[in-house]
């Protein structure tokens, strides 16, 4: 003999229930079906009660909703001239209770007993319907009436089974018939007073382990509408896998944390008969599903098995000095709850006793403050507790392994990647049994929360960073070029998984939650919406999303003045933009400070030298103890271009349009020529060193005409340049009667620092400095004579945005 339970959604219509029948014909008979209410019925039953008890007519229209599913099946399903006697048996049920919850609307009362009654109309309907298809197919089919079957006492509402009575009914009733399937409506009992009782919840699985468990079946299938217990909620992780094996402590723990699947309650009966309970789809019968049993060993290295969570929350403290070493507190907290049936899910108390927290179903929370204050009015009159305290929207999420206990590390690594991510921890429990470890989280962080922890205990070999790119431009375009050719390397070799899931310019913005594709992102932003700073960081926000990144391509100072607030809510930046690290130095030494303190990396490896390792040597040499005491370079990509291209033939202006037009200038060439470009960067480079410098600081010798500096817009300055074409060759030819070619160098030495163009002689290591490259040399205390010297291309788009890649997977490599 089998069992199978069918819950709610495998039953919610006529086509799932040919699914179901057709599962149940393709197992050897006899079969015991245990079958819940169609999918969403209870729900009905209990709002319509609910609304005819408050005196709402709008019970009518649930009734209404609930008699048309089941006379709908009967259409459907049954042979038109078998109709007649099951649409007549259908319809006085309903007439039962539509009378039912007519008398709770004119009394206006609605008894946890009536209550019962009026719900178990839902599986009382739903497996007199699955039987007469059955019957009608023309199977040997036995509708069983469950009231006859369980007994139990009459605490209405969750009923205890007498399992004595029970097991002995059940042996007898299986005895003595002889059917192929047995249908048997979940969730349904009665008293020994002979009154419908229910279940509670879960009901219909407790019915099958119930039955499993005094036939002394093998196993219980329950059918459902997932293919078993997953590592984690799949609709909220895409990552989730089902857990092919598992016992029943873990299965019990997961369930108690959320994993709707199966209920702790249906496994209480068929747990001391080792009767193993398999948990299938529906919708996917051929996928393996979940074996739960007394068997089930966790045999990898993997001690997490599961992560779960409940939603709508209240975590309640009661706070007070008074409650310090006295005793019974805690007993009357947890009495008043109990007498008023408040279930308590998790509860800290400190060492120090000064405080309780737990945690109940939100829609409780009202009623337990109530309660609790007044039966402590007398300890708050007088000052010795506090009113008790209630904080709303919050979940609990629980990782779940039989192997927590004795494995070290595992809290530790379970809060400290949720701060990493930014999820504030409001409480953290973990149970006796050292199955589970739970925290209490803010609503609004579960989803993060719950991807977070199963990358890191389930999908370790690759970490997921959700970038959101400002900025697509020459260099910002590379950029995701890049990433979309590297994609597949970078996941196979590095573990790192980089998803674009925003992206704006200065007109629009696009997000996709899943990962915008690259390789026709253009006509994404395009259709994407107008961009501000504050939407693009407050949908950062909303999608509150793990890893999150924050790449700035722009040369943008409003963009500059976001870093704070993305760093604040732990969201890492990388930049290319030198605008943040040179403004005023109390706001370069406020990014770092929030970055450490919200431990959010803050990368900006692109301002200076481009794809050039420099910042990251400085920070070594100083992290290291060695002290800069001068710097020499050239830090201007484009200028090395144009004055090794400038040879008096071509106007002055044309060559700087070639440098723009291959990618080295910025936006606006101005900043380059005018020296502000290689000032910032001489200032982030003193700055690294360790000196507090304000741009003020250093001083610029420009070549430039004045003209040349008036020039507001990029149109008017290199007007300013052909005008003033006779000054550049001027220089030039100053420059071949030295002969010495024109640097535009960066100096620091003895507390002054300076930038301007020089006359660089043959014998200098600047003077062959070739095409776009850049050179920087720093004198130290340990490089005395011999400078450390750092040299290569210093500008162009492809060189950049591979700079500022590095500083993407530096991120991945420290989160791996
Ligand atoms: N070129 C190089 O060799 C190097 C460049 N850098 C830095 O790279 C940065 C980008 O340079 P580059 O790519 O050449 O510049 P581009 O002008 O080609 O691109 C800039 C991008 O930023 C967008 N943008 C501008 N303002 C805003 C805004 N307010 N909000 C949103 N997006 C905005 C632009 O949008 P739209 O197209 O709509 O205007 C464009 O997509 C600069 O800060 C530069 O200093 C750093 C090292 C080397
Ligand atoms: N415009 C810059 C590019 C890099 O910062 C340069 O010319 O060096």
């Amino acid at each position: 003999m089998k069992i199978v339970k069918f819950g709610g959604s495998s039953v919610a219509n006529a086509a799932n229930i040919l699914r179901c029948i057709n599962i149940v014909k393709n197992k050897k008979s006899p079969v015991i079906v245990v079958v819940s209410a169609l999918g969403g019925v209870t729900d009905l039953l209990q709002l319509a009660a609910n609304q005819a008890s408050k005196k709402e007519e709008a019970y009518h229209e649930n009734y209404e909703v609930i008699a048309h599913r089941h006379l709908d099946i009967v259409r459907e399903l049954i042979p038109v001239n078998q109709q007649a006697g099951i649409l007549s048996n259908v319809l006085r049920k309903l007439n039962e209770l539509e009378t039912l919850l007519q008398g709770v609307f004119y009394l206006g009362e609605l008894s946890l007993q009536t209550k019962d009654v009026i719900l178990s109309f839902g599986e009382r309907l739903s497996s007199f319907l699955i039987g007469e298809v059955l019957i009608a197919q023309g199977e040997n089919c036995c509708s069983v009436n469950c009231r006859e079957l369980i007994k139990t006492n009459n605490r209405f509402g969750k009923a205890a089974v007498n399992f004595d009575v029970t097991n002995t009914i059940i042996r007898q009733y299986f005895a003595k018939n002889n059917c192929d399937y047995y249908i048997v409506p979940g969730f349904v009992a009665e008293s020994e007073d002979k009154f419908i009782t229910t279940l509670g919840r879960g009901g219909s699985d407790y019915t099958a382990a119930i039955i499993a468990a005094a036939l002394d079946l093998e196993e219980v299938e329950i059918w459902t509408d997932v293919s078993g217990i997953y590592t984690a909620n799949p609709k909220m992780v895409k990552q989730a896998q089902v857990i092919e094996n598992i016992n029943f402590q873990e299965a019990m723990e997961l369930s108690h944390f959320g994993a709707k699947v199966l209920y702790p309650s249906a496994l209480e009966p068929i747990l001391p008969k080792n009767i193993t309970m398999l948990i299938k789809n529906t919708f996917d019968p051929e996928a393996k599903g979940s074996v739960v049993s007394n068997k089930a060993h966790n045999e990898g290295c993997n001690p997490i098995r599961g992560i779960s969570n409940i939603d709508k929350i209240a975590l309640l403290t009661l706070e007070g000095l008074g409650m310090v070493g006295v005793v019974g507190i805690a007993r009357r907290l947890f009495e008043v709850l109990s007498h008023n049936e408040i279930n308590v899910i998790f509860i800290t108390q400190a060492s120090s006793e000064h405080s309780i927290c737990f945690a109940i179903s939100e829609g409780e929370a009202v009623k337990a403050e109530r309660l609790i204050n007044e039966v402590f009015q007398f300890e708050i009159q007088q000052g010795k507790v506090k009113p008790i305290a209630v904080e709303f929207d919050l979940s609990i999420v629980a990782i779940v392994g039989d192997k927590i206990k004795g494995h070290q590390g595992l809290s530790g690594k379970m809060l400290s990647v949720l701060g990493r991510n930014n999820v504030n921890i409001c409480a953290i429990a973990q149970g006796a049994s050292e199955r589970n470890i739970s925290v209490v989280i803010s609503h609004k962080d579960v989803k993060k929360a719950l991807n977070t922890l199963h990358e890191a205990f389930f999908e370790e070999a690759v970490v997921q960073l959700n970038l959101f790119v400002m900025g697509v431009g020459n260099v910002g375009g590379k950029f995701l070029e890049q990433i979309e050719h590297q994609y597949a390397y970078l996941k196979n070799n590095l573990k790192i998984n980089v998803r674009v899931v925003g992206m704006a310019n200065s007109k629009k913005m696009f997000f996709n939650e899943e990962g915008i594709d690259l390789t026709d992102y253009k006509d994404d932003l395009a259709s994407g919406v107008p961009v501000s700073q504050e939407a693009f960081l407050e949908q950062i926000k909303v999608l509150n999303m793990r890893n999150s990144v924050f790449v700035d391509n722009t040369a943008n100072t409003e963009v500059a003045m976001t870093y704070a607030s993305y760093l604040r809510n732990s969201i890492a930046v990388v930049t290319c933009n030198k605008v943040a690290c040179s403004s005023d130095y109390a706001y370069y030494k406020l990014l770092r400070d929030l970055s450490r303190k919200y431990n959010a990396p803050f990368l900006y490896e692109t301002n200076v030298g481009a794809g050039l390792p420099i910042i990251d040597t400085l920070k070594n040499l100083v992290a290291s103890g060695d002290r800069v005491k001068e710097i020499q370079a050239v830090l201007s990509g484009s200028l090395n271009f144009i004055f090794n291209n400038f040879d008096g033939k071509l106007p002055f202006d044309q060559i700087v349009h070639q440098a723009q037009v291959e990618g080295y200038t910025e936006p606006n060439p101005k900043i380059d020529l005018s020296g502000i470009d290689v000032l910032r960067k001489l200032l982030i480079l003193m700055r690294e060193s360790g000196y507090v410098v304000e741009e003020k600081d250093i001083a610029v010798d420009s070549f430039l005409p004045e003209a040349c500096l008036k020039a507001e817009t990029v149109e008017e300055f290199y007007q300013s340049m052909k005008d003033n074409a006779a000054h550049f060759e001027a220089l030039y030819n100053k420059a071949q009667e030295q002969e010495a070619r024109l640097k535009f160098v960066a100096t620091y030495k003895d507390g002054s620092a300076k930038v301007g163009l020089q006359f660089i002689g043959k014998e200098h290591p600047f003077y062959n400095l070739e095409g776009k490259d850049n050179i920087v040399l720093f004198f130290t205390d340990r490089y005395q004579e011999q400078p450390l010297l750092i040299k290569g291309a210093g500008a162009g788009a492809a060189v950049t945005a591979s700079g500022i890649f590095a500083d993407v997977i530096r991120i991945g490599n420290k989160l791996n």
